[in-house]
């Protein structure tokens, strides 16, 4: 018998790592042999809360310099910097226990242009209480616990916050079971009037990713990003293009593709996009945001560590790169477990939790560099400055767009999408020969 309280806390309490080890559906196994690999049961990498971590402890400090310059790349030939946040930050994230990490990217001097930097902030979270709990005391408590990290974001003089795809709600989608729908909001609801105070109080462009209910279209529900302006209006919003058909991500159950295509929104602090989770695994829709001028794309995710882990840290940092662009991406943090069991149509047994939200969020800079990554099984804020100047001297300096071809690709495209499309395929002679 599960006990879900137990087990629902392990990953949002301060004593995360003493409590957390009894935890059935962590499924801790210890290796017999001395060297063989530990599971660790608070969801932890060997117990330390990052790989940046684990490596900066265990390797000399010589070693761990050029490690990082291999895994994180140079800003300007130089390791990244670290930013000192204010007293009153720090002392929420110690009060309230999350991971509270700053750093900066800098970019060359330019002689006809200032610098563009613009402060950066990005929330990843568990949900805070069982999954069994009456559904407004579910989103009451997350709002609850998102408060003292936006604080420390707002007090932080961060520009722009994003927060983790459907952030309001646990990531329910695994269980087909339709009762979840009952968390869509309209683009006007609940969650975007929390976040418009404090976008007016510390002047700070919100992105607020939600289910939400277009009540104005025969209540037809979308997987959705509203992009709250620093004086609280509301700019616009983007809805996900690519829903998952994968694993548990059984998203298609619950709303519709996209119907925004890729919009740019200028805000006073920069031309940003939302990238909505699996839209990360299509690299034409990054292109398009960054056609369409992104200097910043976000991609707030919900995603698990069996299926992405390995990948995270590359797709996003290769779309900035390729696109000239920052990318700041989010990915929500714990293990979710759902009243009634579900199966993966995959001939295993039912189970009740998706997997673990790996968090681990991060940004990365056109220039290849990026920042280390949030923690594995903790709320956290990453705070970074970005000078949005650094795109154009990419730009300037690859010369991808120049060298992009455009015109090729969309000749292929256009006849990729007709019915008599075939593929271009010279096969070699002898293959169809009889010797
Ligand atoms: N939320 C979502 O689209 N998840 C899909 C899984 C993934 O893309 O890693």
């Amino acid at each position: 018998m599960i006990d879900w309280n137990s087990l629902y806390f392990k990953t949002t309490r301060k004593e995360t790592k003493q409590s957390i080890r009894t935890g059935e559906m962590e499924k801790i196994y210890n290796g017999e042999a001395k060297d063989e690999p530990k599971a660790y049961g608070d969801a932890s990498i060997c117990g330390y809360d990052s790989l940046h971590r684990l490596l900066k402890d265990n390797l000399k400090p010589h070693h761990f310099q050029e490690v990082s310059r291999l895994l994180t790349g140079l800003n300007c030939g130089k390791a990244l910097e670290t930013i000192t946040l204010p007293e009153s930050a720090t002392a929420l994230s110690v009060d309230h226990g999350f991971d509270l990490q700053a750093f900066c990217f800098h970019s060359d001097k330019e002689l006809l242009r200032e610098p563009r930097v613009v402060r950066v902030g990005l929330i990843q979270n568990s949900i805070a209480l069982p999954t069994t709990a009456h559904f407004v005391d579910q989103k009451k408590a997350i709002f609850e616990k998102l408060k003292p990290m936006i604080d420390a974001a707002g007090s932080s003089g961060v520009n722009i916050l994003c927060l983790q795809e459907a952030w309001m709600m646990p990531f329910a989608f695994c269980t087909r079971e339709k009762r979840w729908c009952e968390f869509a909001e309209p683009v006007d609801g609940e969650s975007t009037k929390f976040l418009q105070g404090f976008a007016l109080k510390y002047n700070m462009v919100i992105i607020n990713p939600i289910l939400e209910r277009d009540i104005n279209h025969g209540d037809v529900i979308w997987n959705t990003a509203i992009v709250i302006g620093n004086h609280g209006n509301i700019i616009g919003k983007h809805r996900k293009n690519h829903i998952p058909r994968v694993g548990d991500f059984n998203e298609s159950t619950y709303y519709m593709e996209g119907n925004t295509g890729h919009p740019v929104f200028e805000t006073e602090f920069g031309k940003i996009a939302i990238n909505i989770c699996y839209g990360r695994h299509h690299p034409l829709n990054w292109l398009a945001f960054g056609l369409n001028g992104a200097e910043i794309v976000f991609n707030p995710s919900a995603t698990v560590g069996e299926l992405s882990e390995p990948i995270w840290p590359i797709e996003a940092r290769n779309a900035a790169i390729a696109n000239s662009y920052f990318v700041a991406s989010v990915n929500r943090v714990g293990t979710e477990i759902f009243p009634n069991p579900f199966t993966s149509g995959d001939g295993k047994p039912a189970h009740t939790d998706f997997g673990h939200f790996y968090g681990s969020s991060y940004i990365s800079a056109p220039d290849a560099s990026c920042t280390p990554s949030l923690s594995r099984n903790r709320d956290g804020l990453l705070i970074t400055d970005m000078d949005l100047n650094l795109c154009r001297q990419l730009k300037d300096w690859w010369c991808f767009r120049m060298t992009s071809r455009y015109e090729m690709y969309a000749e292929i495209l256009a006849h990729y999408v007709k019915p008599d499309f075939e593929p271009q395929v010279i096969s070699d002679p002898s293959l169809h020969k009889k010797f």
